[in-house]
């Protein structure tokens, strides 16, 4: 029996694993009882004052959840009135309605009050349509009466497969899904949706749960075996150095702090690489940071003979204009001739709008990263982003394939996405985190993890949780500077 907590399960591989557990030998009316079980527990659990527990209960399977949930919770002394659709004759449900036999009745009665709990069991994870009619009208009216919702499997009307509503839907105050958690419970709008989430067992076996697709949510095992601390014998060369790109007088500020981060996340060296109008400005600001002044091309390229400079920051604060974009190109393309390691973030990224193909010569050539919000991902990669089927993560997987890079799609729901399909999903990035400059914080620690070493689909794993870590460290009132003051290395073993 087993929970896997960190792989997500999309809607339709749940169902083949249900199945595939059913083919051998496993009772689905077995699993139907432990997920009602589990669900009239969180129930009492969380609300042992209800007054009345109002049981929503859908055609299929979820709506036997809910009638084994309210057979339970009868038991226990819970005054229970059930609401639903008719279940369809031989399936589970109806089997699971049998076995608590009583009234049932019709959605449009339901008038849920102070002191109620309702609990969604009207549809599962796998629905893929609005709901309309009465359904529609009933969540409607339990969201205006501000009851608490207990979800079942997910809040009706989300889509475990990207998370949106696919029409009206609940609000749960907490949600108790089964085995493992789909995408839908940890891509936004879904995560608030759902409350807070309970995976509870209900008796698969481990060597079931495996996931079908390389994408969970981010967490230490990932990037863990490729995590080093310095050894005793490390020198400043050995932790790698790395550089950042400055951009012009008016805005260094931002690939100054990209810089200060990578200095706190390890790399044992970092440059600005700077035009000369804004040297002295940076000057004036930096202290452990180094500077180089590089007026053009030609004196990048030299720099490059040195083969110590392992990974390079081009974006924060470059420039936006037609001049710096070209620029911004010219130095990615000679960064990628030299075989160092790239992160593309802000203007960085912005340069290669409709220069598809040019980025992806790089990704192919390079270990490359993207670092883009939604506002970049929409202007890089256009028609990905406008295309309303897909999830974030399959969006995320199909720009890195497009860009042959590691995409970290930034935002509260950050994805990270490699081309291979390899993604995972942060969930414990603080809301103050949304803060100016906390962007170019995250490019550094990314930098920093490249310089030492670490592939590049682990560093930004590694990177995205060392910066949700400094904020939570830090707390509400951040600045992008108290966050690189907050960075530390993130532990080698597993909490
Ligand atoms: N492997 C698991 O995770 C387990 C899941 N169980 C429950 O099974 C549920 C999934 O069961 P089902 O596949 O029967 O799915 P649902 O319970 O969501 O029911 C879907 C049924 O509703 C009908 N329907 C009517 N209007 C619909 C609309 N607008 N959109 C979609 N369907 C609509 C469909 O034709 C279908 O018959 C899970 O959510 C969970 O609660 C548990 O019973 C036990 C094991
Ligand atoms: N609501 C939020 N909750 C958690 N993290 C957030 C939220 N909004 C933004 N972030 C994170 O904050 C950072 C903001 O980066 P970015 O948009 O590039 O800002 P800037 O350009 O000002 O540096 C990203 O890492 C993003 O994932
Ligand atoms: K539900």
């Amino acid at each position: 029996m087993a929970v896997n907590h960190t792989d997500l399960f999309p809607p339709s591989a749940m169902q083949a694993i249900d199945a595939a557990a059913i083919a051998n030998g496993l009772c689905g009316r077995g699993l139907m009882e432990r997920a009602g079980a589990a669900v009239a527990a969180a129930a009492l659990r969380h609300w042992p004052e209800m007054k009345r527990a109002l049981v929503l209960c859908g055609p299929g399977n979820n709506g036997g959840d809910g009638h084994v949930a309210a057979r339970h919770l009868s038991a226990a002394g819970v005054k229970v009135e059930r609401f639903g659709l008719a279940a369809k004759a031989g399936s589970d449900a109806a089997w699971a309605l049998g076995r608590f036999p009583g009234a049932v009745a019709d959605l449009a009665l339901c008038r849920p009050e102070a002191g109620d709990l309702v609990i969604d069991a009207l549809f599962g994870a796998g629905l893929d349509r609005a709901l309309e009619g009465d359904v529609a009208v009933l969540i409607e009216r339990v969201n205006a009466a501000a009851v608490p919702v207990l979800a079942v499997d997910l809040p009706s009307g989300v889509s475990g497969r990207t998370g949106r509503p696919t029409g009206p839907c609940f609000t749960a105050e907490r949600t108790v899904t089964f085995a493992a958690q789909k995408p839908g419970h940890v891509l936004l709008p879904g995560r608030a949706l759902c409350g807070a989430v309970e995976v509870a067992d209900i008796g698969f076996p481990a060597r079931m749960l495996t996931a079908p697709a390389p994408v969970s949510i981010n967490h230490p095992a990932l990037y863990l075996p490729h995590l080093r601390g310095p050894d005793a014998a490390a020198h400043k060369y050995s932790r790698g150095h790395l550089v950042v790109f400055s951009g012009p007088l008016i805005s260094g500020g931002a690939a100054r702090m990209a810089a200060e981060a990578g200095l706190k996340a390890g790399a044992g060296l970092v440059s600005l690489a700077t035009p000369p109008a804004a040297v002295m400005a940076q000057a004036a600001h930096v202290t452990a940071v180094m500077q180089r002044s590089i007026d053009g091309l030609e004196t990048l390229e030299g720099w490059l003979d040195d083969r110590r400079l392992a990974a390079f920051i081009l974006g924060p604060g470059f420039g936006a204009d037609a001049t710096s974009a070209a620029r911004a190109r010219a130095y990615a393309a000679a960064v990628a001739s030299a075989g160092r390691r790239l992160v593309l973030d802000a203007d960085g990224l912005s340069a290669f709008t409709g220069h598809g193909e040019t980025l992806h010569a790089i990704g192919a050539a390079i270990p490359l990263v993207l670092t883009p919000h939604e506002g970049e991902f929409r202007r890089l990669f256009a028609p990905l982003a406008e295309d309303k089927t897909l999830s974030k993560i399959e969006r995320a997987q199909a720009a890195a394939a497009r860009g042959a890079a590691i995409v970290v799609y930034k935002g509260a729901d950050t994805v990270i996405a490699a081309p291979d399909g390899r993604a995972a999903v942060n969930v414990d990035a603080p809301a103050w985190l949304a803060t100016a400059g906390s962007g170019d914080v995250l490019a550094g620690l990314i930098g920093a993890l490249l310089v030492q070493g670490m592939p590049a689909f682990e560093a930004a794993c590694a990177g995205v949780a060392m910066h949700a870590a400094a904020a939570r460290r830090h707390g509400p009132g951040l600045t992008a500077e108290d966050l690189i003051a907050a960075v530390r290395p993130l532990p080698l073993t597993a909490a």
